[in-house]
């Protein structure tokens, strides 16, 4: 039977943190509400000279159940730091999200959803059928047959059958592949048939022929049992693109879009870009951010990027309609 779907929406999320100059900012708590800025511009108790850093400002976005939505932009854009907000790991000091229409319930929220760090964390000694059902074990109250059937079925969902008895490994024990690591990773967060899904860079230093295996996946997931998908990810190829429902292409952490792909083109085309031929939009798009970013500043307050997105919507069926 299949589970109803999450369709995840994000409003207004502003993220701040603090540095200080001389102490470490990992000494410190890192997502305190930031009140009193001016005092903190200022110095702390000690004098201490600290920054302030808008990590998020204003993000909205929304995603839609059985799709895939990618987070994309330069490096230190705030796409973990968006995932890590979304996953309700860290707390933003304004916005609000919602699951369903209804605003999140964090104990919930982790009972339906599962988070994908960039980082694989399993145990290099243990089989991969050993790691996913360490998983279940610790996620589900089943008794130990339906647990095996459970482990067994996602090992073949995860296209795993031929390493189920492999060890995990790592830099110093020789164990599988790559490709393979991020999709137990993965298997360890869908263990409990998550509705919702985030993955910080699912794909991040894998060759092409793995990474498209890896989005092919997660979007079978998403369209056959109506899993929502949000994602990080790096300068994805054409094919990789094309499996993307929706891209929230972020840069010093505000929207510069969030649309379809082929609303991308057509914005940057209006913007007076010429798009080469055979271009990649994306890769396009990030490195012509600067030019983005100031057309937006001088033409585009934020409500007016959302009306140009609406606007845009016609065009796209105007053109491809
Ligand atoms: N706790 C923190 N302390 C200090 N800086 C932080 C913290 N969290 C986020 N940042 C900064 O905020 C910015 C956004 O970080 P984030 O990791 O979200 O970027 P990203 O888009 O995921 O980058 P990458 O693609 O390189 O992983 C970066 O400049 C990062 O250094």
């Amino acid at each position: 039977m299949k589970k109803q779907g999450c369709e995840i929406e994000a409003i207004g999320i502003h993220y701040t943190i603090y540095t200080n100059e001389r102490e470490s900012f990992f000494s410190r708590k890192q997502h305190k509400c930031i009140k009193g800025v001016q005092e903190l511009e200022k110095g702390d108790n000690n004098n201490n000279p600290t920054s302030i850093r808008h990590v998020l400002k204003d993000v909205n976005c929304r995603a839609k159940t059985g799709e895939i939505l990618a987070i994309v932009g330069p490096s230190g854009a705030g796409k973990s730091t968006f995932l890590e907000v979304l996953a309700g790991k860290i707390e933003p000091q304004s916005g609000s999200i919602f699951v369903n229409q209804k605003p999140v319930d964090k104990a919930r929220f982790k009972k339906i959803s599962g988070h994908v760090t960039q980082k694989d964390t399993l145990f290099p000694l243990l089989t991969v059928e050993e790691t996913l059902s360490f998983s279940a074990k610790l996620r589900l109250k089943l008794a130990p047959k339906e647990l095996s059937s459970r482990v067994k079925c996602l090992i073949q969902e995860l296209g795993l059958e031929h390493v189920a008895g492999a060890r995990i490994g790592d830099d110093r024990i020789r164990g599988i592949s790559g490709g393979e690591r991020r999709r137990v990773s993965i298997g360890v967060e869908l263990i409990h048939d998550p509705g919702v899904l985030i993955l910080d860079e699912p794909t991040s230093g894998l060759d092409s022929t793995s990474a498209l295996q890896i989005i092919d996946m997660l979007k079978t997931m998403a369209v056959t049992r109506d899993r929502t998908i949000i994602l990080s990810i790096h300068q994805p190829c054409f094919r990789i693109m094309k499996l993307f429902n929706s891209i929230l292409l972020l840069a010093n952490g505000t929207i510069l879009h969030h649309g379809t792909i082929e609303q991308l083109s057509l914005r940057l085309i209006l913007l007076g870009l010429d798009l080469p031929l055979h271009v990649n939009i994306l890769e396009f798009a990030i490195e012509s951010i600067d030019i983005i970013q100031k057309q937006n500043h001088t033409l585009l307050p934020q409500s007016a990027l959302m009306i140009k997105n609406s606007v845009l919507t016609i065009h796209v069926w105007d053109v491809f309609g």
